[in-house]
């Protein structure tokens, strides 16, 4: 039988009437954080409307406080919008909001929801997020995978250098070199899987970023039934899930004809999560298990890194003073060896001031990854009831104009008059990588992904705009996962300036 709209418009009134009901008796006798007014039906839907969700939230903060309470649909979300109201939820609070709110992209993506960065608070997370931090983003781990970084950067600086005087699509190049890098880090040479499953991974985080209203409306089983978000999503699993087996088939088989020459081989990631697949250990994966983290790491592991290195050279360009300082820095450590590598790369505290710096004003995540509310408890004498969705505005407090001067400044020198505020989630006004529990556990990885590439591009290129752009350089920030920039950066290397790697 046929649904016709009319019926269809007559259900969804009926629902949300019932619902804005619900929700107005259950919330009127409650001491919600202050928020706007709500409409009946959406709730405050229509607050987001229009601009960037970082950009509305933080204008909504500045008028009803940094611990706000919106409704989104059905859905009751607080957003908390200061070091202060920060420090409450990721370290007071912090295990009480450690689980995340179920999305469907993880649910359907994430082999229902038993990946690390959706799954719940629990046994079976806290196991995989110590595989994660201990055997595969650990600093030693990172450092393993030198060689590689080193050569897929040197790829890069010769593809580049071979346009030289003409103008290059920096955004794309840079994103394909760092996925490049990040997916043979983690499955190792199979090239064809790799490129497969790029727009797989590229797809379902999209679908993953934007407001399914079955997602808002959750208890309304018509919209989860009518979602087109949820059947593409399961086809791409469905897709993923085959490339993956193979990748995990491929890896058992290669393991078992394994013979000694091989023993200095490098490891992948999948080779490192194979070997919990004992049952002898306390932790045994499944295939599936395995198929999550490599999923968790190259969605999160790339974007994230490409976009910080994006913003940093358009800052740079922006501010061309900063460009050469960070140019002269670079080329005076290096010179004597000729070319980039990791070797010396602690040893450049400006360059490291401008990747603080880019994170800070441009943080890839700009509102994190949401939390929700375990136990009903109480903050700043406000009531946040369970199953609340939490959302943490980094993009705002990384400018609180109470911690940060000329917040809204590219300024790296800030970073070497004070080096003690760094990422690492002990500072509440500078979390770019979350902070607590479910703070981000790739890190180092992340930051090597960013510093090598960017001193790469520094020493080797003098950089210009394409004729007629230079007083242009759009950078506003486009819809998306990562808030990165609108327009792709189109620039010009110009002057070879050492011999190439
Ligand atoms: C510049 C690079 C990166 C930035 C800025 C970044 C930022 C973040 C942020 C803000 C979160 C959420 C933290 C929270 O909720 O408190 C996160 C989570 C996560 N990140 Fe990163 N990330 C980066 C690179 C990476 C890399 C390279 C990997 C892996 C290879 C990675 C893996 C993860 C995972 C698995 C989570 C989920 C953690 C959990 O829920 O327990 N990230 N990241």
């Amino acid at each position: 039988m046929d649904i016709q709209f009319p019926s269809l418009v007559s259900l969804f009134l009926f629902f949300s009437t019932l619902i804005f009901f619900k929700f107005k008796s259950k919330n009127s006798t409650r001491n919600l954080p202050p928020g706007p007014w709500k409409l009946p039906l959406i709730g405050n839907l229509h607050n987001l409307m229009g601009a960037l969700p970082h950009r509305a939230l933080h204008q909504l903060a500045l008028k009803h406080g940094p611990l706000m309470h919106l409704q989104l649909g059905e859905l009751s979300a607080v957003i908390v919008s200061s070091p202060e109201t920060a420090k409450e939820v990721m370290k007071t609070h912090d295990l009480n909001f450690a689980s995340r709110p179920p999305i469907l992209a993880a649910e359907i993506m994430g082999y229902g929801c038993t990946n690390i960065t959706f799954g719940p608070y629990g046994d079976h997370w806290r196991q995989l997020r110590k595989i994660c931090t201990l055997e595969l983003l650990s600093v030693k781990r990172v450092k393993s995978f030198r060689a590689l970084r080193e050569q897929v950067c040197s790829d890069l600086a010769r593809w580049i250098a071979s346009m030289e005087g003409t103008a290059v699509n920096l955004t794309e190049k840079v994103y394909a070199s760092t996925y490049a890098f990040t997916a043979t880090a983690a499955l190792g040479k199979m090239r064809k899987e790799r490129e497969d499953l790029l727009p797989l991974i590229k797809e379902s985080i999209g679908l993953g970023a934007g407001f399914d209203i079955a997602e808002l409306y959750p208890s309304i089983t018509l919209f989860r039934m009518m979602s087109r978000v949820r059947r593409r999503l399961s086809e791409l699993h469905e897709e993923a899930d085959k490339i993956f087996q193979k990748i995990i088939d491929d890896h058992k088989v290669a393991d078992s004809v394994k013979n000694g020459d091989e023993s200095d081989k490098q490891e992948d990631l999948v080779d490192v999560l194979l070997k919990f697949q004992d049952d002898g250990l306390d932790i045994s994966l499944t295939d599936n298990n395995i198929k999550t983290v490599i999923l968790d790491v190259l969605a999160a592991g790339s974007e994230t890194s490409s976009t910080t290195v994006d913003w940093a050279m358009a800052e740079m360009l922006k501010n061309p003073g900063i460009m050469k300082r960070a140019q002269d820095e670079v080329r005076h450590l290096f010179d004597e060896k000729g070319h980039v590598d990791e070797s010396l790369i602690h040893e450049l505290p400006y360059l490291k001031s401008v990747v603080k710096e880019t994170l800070r004003m441009h943080p890839p995540l700009p509102l994190l990854l949401p939390r929700k509310c375990g136990d009903t408890c109480q903050i700043n004498g406000y009531e946040i009831a369970e199953n609340t969705k939490i959302i943490v505005n980094a993009w705002a407090i990384n400018r609180d104009p109470k911690y940060w001067k000329d917040g809204e400044c590219f300024q790296p020198q800030r970073f070497i008059d004070d080096e003690v505020v760094d990422y690492k989630g002990s500072h509440f006004e500078y979390i770019p990588f979350g902070a607590g529990r479910r703070q981000c556990p790739g890190i180092s990885f992340g930051i090597a992904n960013v510093e090598l590439p960017l001193a790469m591009l520094l020493y080797h290129f003098d950089w210009s705009l394409p004729a007629g752009e230079k007083t242009t350089l759009d950078m506003e920030e486009g819809w998306g996962v990562t808030a990165a920039r609108i327009q792709d950066l189109c620039v010009v290397p110009l002057i070879i300036t050492r011999p190439l790697p």
